[in-house]
């Protein structure tokens, strides 16, 4: 079985980098995964301020639209430490908000995958053949979560 997820308002929505899960990581509140992951581009860059600001942000969109915007310059790694950053966000967010990990853990072993019509690198892209790394990030969550289901944070 496999499960698609991508608009926050359709089935599934929840796994969605968009969905309104606050995390707080690095000392700071974010009000979504995608903020988060669209700050990580900036720091220790010229555009460093662009952190605090994304974080600011009302929507994920936002962020998003802030983070890809080619004028600013991204960290020199980035490329390598991208899908760090995400697990890193991705596991605060389900280990953090017990509902969502009860949501995650109830898929059981379907394939997860982020139904993106543009993105072949985060999700399956247009003809569905792409990478999907966020939904690979969150089958290895939700195998974390399987292995420590004592986990005082799943127990509020
Ligand atoms: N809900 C949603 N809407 C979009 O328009 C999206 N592109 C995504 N995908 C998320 O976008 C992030 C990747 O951003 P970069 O291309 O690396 O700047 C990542 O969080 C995807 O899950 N989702």
């Amino acid at each position: 079985m496999t499960i698609y997820f991508y608009q926050v308002d359709q089935p599934y929505g929840v796994f969605s980098n968009f969905s309104p899960h606050p995390i707080t990581l690095d000392g700071y509140r974010w009000p979504t995964v995608e903020h988060y992951y669209q700050a990580q581009k900036f720091v220790g860059t010229r555009d460093a301020a662009l952190v605090a600001k994304i974080r600011e942000l009302p929507h994920p969109m936002l962020a998003a639209q802030t983070g890809r915007n080619p004028r600013y310059q991204r960290r020199p790694d980035w490329e390598q430490v991208k899908c760090n950053v995400m697990l890193k966000a991705v596991q605060c967010k389900f280990f953090s908000h017990p509902e969502l990990a009860q949501m995650l853990l109830q898929t059981g072993t379907a394939a997860l995958v982020e139904n993106s019509p543009i993105d072949t690198y985060w999700g399956c892209g247009p003809n569905g053949t792409g990478c999907n790394h966020l939904g690979q990030i969150l089958m290895q969550v939700r195998q974390e979560l399987a292995s420590c289901p004592a986990h005082p944070l799943l127990n509020h």
